[in-house]
């Protein structure tokens, strides 16, 4: 039993931090002139904030919720992009033991409200240059800049009926892009992300030196993750907006004028700039590091990125929001070429994962698909008023169901490789009948992507008028690729996949929608399609 291993976080100073502001800001971390979060908005123009002055603007932040009279255990919408003083109000909302709900400005004013209606909020904070305006009473505004906190409307005052902060207490919610149905809040508590802060830790992946962009919105954990595995490794965070993301010069810009050493990111944000501007991202020498999470990286793309970046580690992060994650597990360099599936390792220290089959028994044998469930310290507590969707997700651990334990159904498919490494192989909801046939779209859109014209792929079932699914493709081409048609890519997929997996149409993209999230918005490409001929 691999004994978990102390993480700098814990052993600097030598205390042992569970609550979420004290673990990252722990001053035996980190010297009070290291950068803690470096921003390069405009071109030319670099902004540092070091950890002394992110400390002194939590505690201002702090004494001004606590001067509102917001009683523990209230929620606070954090709208913003990820900022120092962003990070400071989050850090901030955990001293005051408050649950910050953090979205983007980004976000539709009908999506905030209906947040707002669910988590029923004591306060909207946005930042000085915010755009929000008409947040409904009683909910309290305020903004909050380099200088403060400034009030607009006075949240409603209550007394404090908890007088003790404990480390079960809800940290944050984060609400998912809910793949079906109304979004669900994922409550995380403190000893929740602090245990999987150390777990992340634990792998050494930053150290104070460096200096790692976050491309992902705030309302997205991974850019949780992000902020913790900087401050957690006494290193800097070098966030970039969102707007920048999408586009390859500006993104390739910052990180270029930050002296960014490792960019963490979905898969998608590499498409572009792989597309554009692949002189511009093997110019930056400085850059060693990638971190992906949230969904396949296309093996081309992958190995694109390798021969582009031969000096960069490329981790990859497998794991879900109810549990911020589960593994990070490097990517072989390079990628050999009869690779067919990334591994995607073994749980961070202090976790483990177990597969269990169809019929709730634990699969030990290597190569036999079973479901990840997750078996760790850092599991959310629950969905927000949500027990039925709980109850469906933290399931009694299948190794011994009396214990009371409960352990992360995650709806992925795996299977175990020789050494008890793990491999994804796509979600259950990800297999789908055709023909009466069961499909793993993965391993369509895996051929598909095996053509040398294709850089992306994403297959997706579509509705038959008499009922019954057929199968859709959409494939974005290679830069100066040769992809023939739809017929020639059909034929391509016939060679190796059976008749019912070759997609009955294919439409060629540009590039594929995604969600806020970053991640391929499947939903907006089965409206998108035409109905079935
Ligand atoms: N590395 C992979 N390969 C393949 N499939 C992945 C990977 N990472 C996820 N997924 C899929 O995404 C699902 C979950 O989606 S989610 O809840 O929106 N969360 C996410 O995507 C992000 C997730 N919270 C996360 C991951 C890493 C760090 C942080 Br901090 C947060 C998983 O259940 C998987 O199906």
């Amino acid at each position: 039993m691999s004994q978990q291993q102390p993480t700098p976080a814990d052993t600097a100073g030598g205390v042992r931090h569970d609550f979420l502001h004290d673990f990252l800001l722990d001053p035996a971390r980190h010297s009070p002139g290291a950068p803690a979060v470096i921003e390069s908005p405009q071109a030319g123009h670099t902004a540092v904030t070091t950890y002394a002055e992110l400390t002194a603007l939590v505690g201002e932040y702090a004494a001004g919720l606590h001067a509102l009279g917001i009683e523990p255990g209230a929620r606070v919408i954090l709208e913003a992009d990820t900022t120092a003083p962003a990070i400071a109000m989050l850090l901030a909302c955990s001293r005051a033991g408050l649950t910050f709900v953090p979205v983007s400005p980004e976000t539709p004013y009908r999506r905030l409200e209906s947040i707002a209606e669910t988590v029923r909020p004591a306060l909207h904070l946005q930042e000085l240059t915010g755009q929000r305006t008409d947040v409904r009473p009683p909910v309290g505004t305020a903004r909050f800049g380099p200088d403060g906190l400034t009030v607009d409307r006075a949240p409603v005052r209550r007394p404090p009926r908890r007088g003790t902060p404990c480390v079960t207490d809800p940290a944050y919610i984060i609400f998912t892009s809910g793949t079906t149905g109304r979004p669900k809040g994922v409550v995380m508590s403190h000893r929740a992300v602090v245990a999987f802060y150390r777990g992340m830790l634990a792998h050494r992946i930053a150290g104070p030196e460096d200096r790692i962009a976050s491309t992902s919105p705030l309302q997205f954990d991974f850019s949780l993750l992000n902020i913790g595995l900087a401050l957690g490794s006494g290193a800097s965070v070098v966030p970039v907006p969102p707007p920048l993301v999408r586009w390859p010069r500006h993104l390739l810009r910052v990180l270029r004028e930050t002296g960014a050493t490792q960019v963490n990111g979905v898969p998608s944000i590499w498409r572009q700039v792989l597309r554009h501007e692949p002189r511009r991202l093997a110019a930056l020498d400085r850059l060693r590091g990638v971190l992906f999470c949230g969904e396949e990286f296309p093996l081309p793309e992958l190995r694109r990125l390798q021969e582009l970046l031969p000096a960069a580690r490329i981790v990859n992060c497998y794991g879900a929001t109810e549990s911020m994650a589960c593994s990070f597990e490097d990517v072989p360099s390079p990628l050999p070429e009869s690779i067919e599936r990334l591994s995607i390792g073994t749980a961070h220290p202090g976790a483990e994962m177990l597969l269990v089959d169809g019929t709730g028994a634990v699969i030990d044998a290597p190569g036999v698909v079973g479901e990840i469930h997750l078996r760790s310290p850092a599991l959310f507590s629950g969905y927000w008023d949500d027990r039925e969707a709980t109850r469906a997700t933290l399931v009694p651990d299948p190794l011994c169901p009396q214990s009371g334990q409960y352990v992360l159904r995650t709806g992925d498919l795996a299977l175990r490789g020789p050494d008890g490494e793990f491999y994804f192989a796509g979600r259950i909801d990800s297999q789908v009948q055709i023909n009466g046939n069961r499909v793993e779209l993965a391993e369509v859109e895996r051929r598909l992507t095996e053509h040398p014209g294709a850089t992306a792929a994403t297959a997706i079932p579509l509705p038959l008028p008499g009922g019954g699914q057929r199968l859709a493709a959409f494939v974005v081409p290679a830069a100066g690729g040769d992809l023939g048609d739809a017929g020639a890519l059909r034929e391509f997929c016939a060679q190796t996949l059976p008749p019912y997996m070759v997609p009955q149409e294919i439409r060629l993209l540009d590039r594929l929608p995604t969600t806020a999230n970053g991640k391929v918005d499947r939903a907006a490409l089965a409206a998108g399609a035409e109905p079935a001929a």
